[in-house]
């Protein structure tokens, strides 16, 4: 049974590497692999040695999903983003709100959340060339099975038992009030964005997935980037992310030298905001990060057997 499930994982990681090279995705060195050895079950490996500064993967800017690329690729859905917006502006303004409650948990900066759930819903809905690389996402924490249950915020026994088990399998140093509030926050923010939206109780998983994928890109710009979005997190990352504007890719490249085989990683840890947002509670209710890896150092390096693509 294990090993039909790995024949399977390994036949979806290589649907996953065949869109890749066709949407133009580089990966001189770097492979996606479904293996126990990876920290989170699936990860990115390096397929040959390879020394500090080489390029192992790079991915060109037409590729990334975010506000500017989806508003090329999906125009209408972004038409109703932009109406959505102004009736989130209209309820939030005490002048234009003579009826009606303001929305307490959904910020201007979270409307993104729901925006990407959409173009995402949208993107598998139409078959774009998103799709194939958006069925691969994964995501399965506490915190995404109370989104995939749609459970209220109301729902006492479900949250008691989501912060037990956030407690007992990502932050067992956490006092369980804060990782409470953290919930709360959550899931009282997806059942606003969900009115405002009209979001369905069936969206709520992708809510969760899209939203412990993206990234700000540096300047403000949230974004999904593919492939980049397979490698996982350490605090002693081997890969980081450039810009090559002239080519218009990004360029995944080593810090170190890394093996064959060895397990790739970035660092989601944004080193400006470590005791806020991005500190350890919110990395495990918000991507469903264990606190274990927010620690330096590093626990062993893992590596897996680098699988040849199967050819038809
Ligand atoms: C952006 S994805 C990374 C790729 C993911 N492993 C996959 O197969 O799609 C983020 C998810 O990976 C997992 N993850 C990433 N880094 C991890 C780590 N160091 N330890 C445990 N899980 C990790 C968490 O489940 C998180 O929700």
């Amino acid at each position: 049974m294990k090993t039909l499930i790995y024949l399977l994982a390994a036949s979806s990681d290589s649907i996953f590497h065949d869109w890749c090279s066709s949407v133009g995705i580089e990966t001189p060195a770097a492979r996606l692999v479904t293996t126990p050895e990876s920290v989170a079950g699936r990860g990115v490996f390096a397929t040959e040695d390879v020394e500090e500064g080489d390029t192992v993967i790079r991915i060109p800017h037409d590729t990334l999903l975010h506000e500017y690329n989806a508003a090329v690729i999906l125009p209408e859905v972004t038409k109703k983003h932009k109406k959505t917006r102004r009736r989130y502006s209209r309820r939030q303004s005490r002048l234009l709100r003579p009826f009606g409650k303001k929305y307490e948990f959904a910020e201007p900066s979270d409307l993104w959340q729901a925006e990407f759930t959409q173009y995402c819903l949208s993107s598998l809905e139409s078959n774009n060339f998103w799709a194939p690389w958006i069925q691969q996402w994964q995501r399965d924490d506490p915190m995404q099975r109370l989104f995939e249950r749609n459970v209220s915020p109301d729902d006492e026994n479900s949250i008691i038992k989501c912060i037990a088990e956030i407690k007992k399998d990502l932050l067992p140093n956490e006092d369980p009030l804060k990782i409470r509030a953290a919930v709360d926050i959550r899931l009282r923010r997806l059942a606003e964005l969900k009115e405002l939206y009209g979001l369905a109780d069936s969206d709520s998983s992708m809510y969760g997935t899209v939203i412990s994928r993206a990234i700000d890109l540096g300047d403000g710009t949230l974004a999904v980037i593919p492939m980049f979005d397979m490698v996982n997190h350490s605090m002693n990352p081997n890969l980081n992310l450039s810009i090559d504007f002239e080519h218009e890719m990004l360029d995944m490249k080593a810090t170190r030298p890394i093996k064959k085989g060895e397990e790739m990683f970035v660092s989601y840890h944004d080193e400006e905001n470590q005791d806020n947002e991005f500190g350890s509670l919110w990395s495990a209710v918000q991507w469903g990060i264990p606190e274990a890896a927010l620690q330096i150092p590093e626990p062993q390096i893992a590596s897996a057997q680098i699988r040849e693509p199967q050819t038809a």
